[in-house]
């Protein structure tokens, strides 16, 4: 390890803290290759732990950017978010640079992971700062002999100030699956998206870039290969079942997730893929 990279605790749960040569810092935990917190140089926290997350090793950490894989919510027959984000990942690869600090983080099917899906695989979480940025990788790799399939999200929780008062720009246009409304589809005709309620939605077609606005700043996303975008935010009511949330919780946070749920990527033996999301502060 170096002055970029060192091993730290959270909560009493292993984190690897990355740091650049300019200021920019996070911190990942290695209990699901979460980024848990990005501090770009100079800035603040840009995303959202719950002070309620529960740091036990075996519970999902709510907040910053979870992996959903090897399936998305509850499209399929796995637990909710598939298991990828309660494995513990071993970290295989450190480089600190000038202007960038990378960690790559791996897991492997185990006995755990084929008594829920019975598919060999080996999945990897790169995950590089640099002044302004993050840059989350993952990629997966049929290890097998036979096909698979799979659905997956980075589901970045985004720290917010009042979420009454961010616009997410970028959706016009697209299509999506209204999840509070029975999964209807419906035509986003809105410029600025706002949050007023609760939302969770899959947009089809996730656009080069989406802008999301506070009065003081803004966030550029940009994903590749992550053909959706899911737009979550409990509210009030869901947010008060949720045991690892506090009250208020849903004020300070949005979830804009890169994913690939509409069409389930195709796996077959020794073919491999990868998704990218960035966050820019501006
Ligand atoms: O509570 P979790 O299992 O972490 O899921 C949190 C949320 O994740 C996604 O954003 C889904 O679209 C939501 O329907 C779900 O409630």
């Amino acid at each position: 390890m170096t002055d970029q990279i060192e091993m730290a605790e959270l909560h009493g749960q292993p984190v690897i803290k990355l740091q650049t040569p300019d200021g920019a810092v996070a911190l990942i935990s290695l209990f699901g290759a979460q980024v848990l917190s990005w501090t770009p140089a100079g800035g603040e926290d840009r995303l959202y732990l719950s002070p309620k997350a529960v740091f036990d090793g075996e519970t999902a950490i709510r907040g910053g950017v979870p992996v959903c894989f090897p399936q998305f919510g509850e499209l399929g027959t796995l637990p909710k978010h598939g298991f990828a984000r309660k494995q513990r990942w071993e970290v295989t690869n450190t480089r600190p640079g000038k202007d960038f600090t990378l960690v790559t983080l791996r897991l492997v099917d185990n006995e755990e992971t084929r008594a829920l899906w019975p598919h060999a695989f080996a999945a990897e979480m790169s995950i590089a700062i640099g002044a302004g940025r993050l840059d989350i990788e993952f990629e997966v790799e049929n290890t097998g002999d036979t096909p698979f399939s799979f659905t997956a999200a980075l589901h970045t929780y985004l720290k917010v100030k009042e979420v009454e008062a961010v616009r997410i720009e970028g959706l016009r246009g697209l299509e999506y699956r209204d999840c509070v409304d029975g999964n209807t589809p419906k035509l986003e005709m809105n410029t600025s998206v706002i949050i007023e309620e609760k939302v969770d939605r899959i947009y089809h077609g996730m656009p080069p870039a989406l802008l999301v606005h506070e009065d003081h700043r803004t966030l550029g996303i940009h994903a590749e290969n992550c053909p959706d975008v899911v737009i979550w935010n409990p509210w009030e009511h869901k947010c008060a079942n949720l045991a690892d949330m506090p009250a208020d919780g849903f004020r300070h946070m949005l979830c804009v997730e890169a994913a690939v749920v509409r069409q389930p990527v195709e796996l077959a033996a020794g073919e491999s893929w990868w998704g990218r999301q960035s966050l820019v502060a501006m």
